[in-house]
């Protein structure tokens, strides 16, 4: 869909007294100009920053009187409460929102020129943070064109002229600091989440296994988004039944069910103001899905036992290790709560995808952490060996059983860890997880290079030539110097 977006000009839509009051609209105005000489889209979203409670009688005007004169073009007003026109981190965030969640997939045409030049600066951090797909444009007034006709243009601006990106990656930074660490493969990842971060409201689905680090990413966006002093709260939904989850996340009224003896606040409204960081999500029911989709929608709570309902104002986080649009497909979970949820979506890799140089920079990353919390003068050390057992693992659960194994090492181990300490799923590993073929496969040559004398024997036992086993020792990064010295 072509979507154009633009400010209402308030100084030069309306015609004024000679006391400054709007006595009407100005069909020389560029929001009339625009549409009369240029608009070539399916629809016109005009902004205002005032608050929607009671709709703006001026910009109706504009968009009444532009409907009656161009009936077949859609034309709608948003509201976005800005609380000052000149904060161009607010705008960008409330109008950033916005775009992701109506416009994700459009192809946005932003009108440059209506608007406070805190506005304008605003549109173009919107486009140069490329996260849309956005072109700027402007129109020059038939007064200031040689042919006398008005020109739209298509603005170009160079990156190095305006230094606005270099102020918001600035402040993300001071922000941001903590005990944790962002490998290669996050990098990219946390970069989008520093992006969707910004734009306040967008709801963001995780994915990515248990372990993985989805919580860890949630709180990444809360702690870089606007909302940063006001609460992010967790739950993992898969561990309630409808009833508890329901009076969990809204809170419920005395007496309203056996057990409630006086009134609770549920977690949405204790998160008010913030974020709330939904785990699990694929596991909830048909009837909480329909129940969260009402509060998306709405923006509303209702307490178990009230009958009035609350105004909310959360941002929604929600994450899964399930593939939610199969479930879609499947009919266990709605497509209208998915693409409310998924209006932005990070994926986070399994440990066992990131490499063994990544591997190795977060055991030698957990090593020193918890080196810390045991208060060791000396980080443990991992012969060759041992540390051959470690990279070969695939650690179904992820960088947490990474952490909670370097943690168990700490505990039976004083300066070099000893072979006997280390669980027998690292000596063995077998296929008590759910494992795919390729990471059985390779548990497989593990177990026979560990029996065998060398590569030659190895290779006949699995009865393949050495040159396939040498392929798939390197395919499968399987270090081989711990079977034979
Ligand atoms: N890159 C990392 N650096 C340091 N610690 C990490 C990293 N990734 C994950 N962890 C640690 O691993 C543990 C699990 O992370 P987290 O709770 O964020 O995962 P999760 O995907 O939300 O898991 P679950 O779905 O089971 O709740 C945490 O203790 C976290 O600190």
């Amino acid at each position: 869909m072509k979507t154009l977006i633009s400010w209402i000009a308030t100084v030069h839509d309306y015609t004024r007294n000679p006391q400054n009051q709007i006595i009407g609209i100005n069909e020389d105005g560029p929001t009339y100009n625009f549409h009369n000489d240029f608009y070539s889209h399916d629809r016109h979203i005009i902004l205002s920053s005032k608050k929607g409670d009671t709709p703006d009688s001026y910009i109706e005007k504009i968009r009444t009187s532009l409907v009656q004169k161009y009936p077949d073009r859609t034309i709608d007003t948003r509201y976005l409460d800005i609380s000052d026109v000149i904060d161009i981190s607010q705008i960008k965030s409330k109008v950033e929102g916005l775009l992701l969640r109506e416009c994700k997939d459009d192809e946005i045409s932003i009108f440059f020129s209506p608007g406070t030049s805190a506005m304008q600066i605003s549109w173009y951090l919107i486009h140069e943070s490329g996260i849309l797909n956005t072109r700027l444009f402007q129109v020059r007034p038939k007064n200031h064109s040689k042919n006398g006709k008005a020109e739209l243009l298509n603005m170009h601006v160079l990156k190095s002229t305006i230094p606005g990106g270099s102020i918001i990656k600035e402040e993300s930074v001071v922000n941001y600091k903590e005990d944790y660490i962002i490998t290669d493969s996050l990098k990219p990842i946390y970069n989008r989440a520093e992006m969707i971060a910004k734009a306040d409201q967008v709801t963001t689905l995780i994915y990515g296994e248990s372990g993985s680090g989805k919580e860890h990413l949630a709180s990444y966006i809360h702690k870089n988004s606007a909302r940063n002093q006001k609460p992010f709260i967790t739950l993992n939904c898969s561990s309630f039944t409808d009833e508890l989850l329901e009076s969990r996340l809204f809170g419920y009224k005395k007496g309203s069910f056996t057990g409630a003896a006086e009134d609770r606040t549920g977690l949405f409204e204790e998160a008010e103001g913030g974020s709330i960081f939904l785990d699990e999500i694929g596991d909830i029911s048909p009837y909480m899905q329909q129940v969260l989709l009402r509060v998306i929608q709405e923006k509303k709570i209702l307490e178990v036992g009230n009958i009035k309902e609350k105004k909310i104002d959360v941002r929604i986080i929600a994450a899964t290790n399930k593939d939610l649009p199969i479930l879609c497909g499947e009919g266990t979970f709605r497509w209208d709560l998915f693409y409310r949820l998924a209006v932005t979506e990070l994926t986070l890799p399994p440990l066992r995808n990131r490499g063994m140089i990544e591997k190795k920079e977060l055991i030698d990353f957990f090593i020193e952490s918890k080196r810390k919390l045991f208060k060791r003068p000396k980080k443990l050390r991992l012969g060759k060996d041992i540390e051959q057992f470690i990279l070969n693992y695939p650690f179904p659960g992820n960088v947490r059983e990474m952490e909670n194994l370097i943690e168990n090492l700490y505990v039976f181990n004083n300066d070099i860890v000893l072979q006997e300490t280390l669980p027998a799923r690292l000596l063995n590993p077998t296929d008590e997880f759910k494992l795919d073929l390729k990471t059985a496969e390779k548990l497989h040559i593990i177990k026979v290079l560990k029996i065998a004398k060398n590569k030659q024997q190895a290779s006949k036992l699995l009865g393949c030539v050495i040159n396939t086993l040498e392929k798939k020792i390197k395919d499968y990064e399987i270090k081989t110097d711990a079977f034979w010295s």
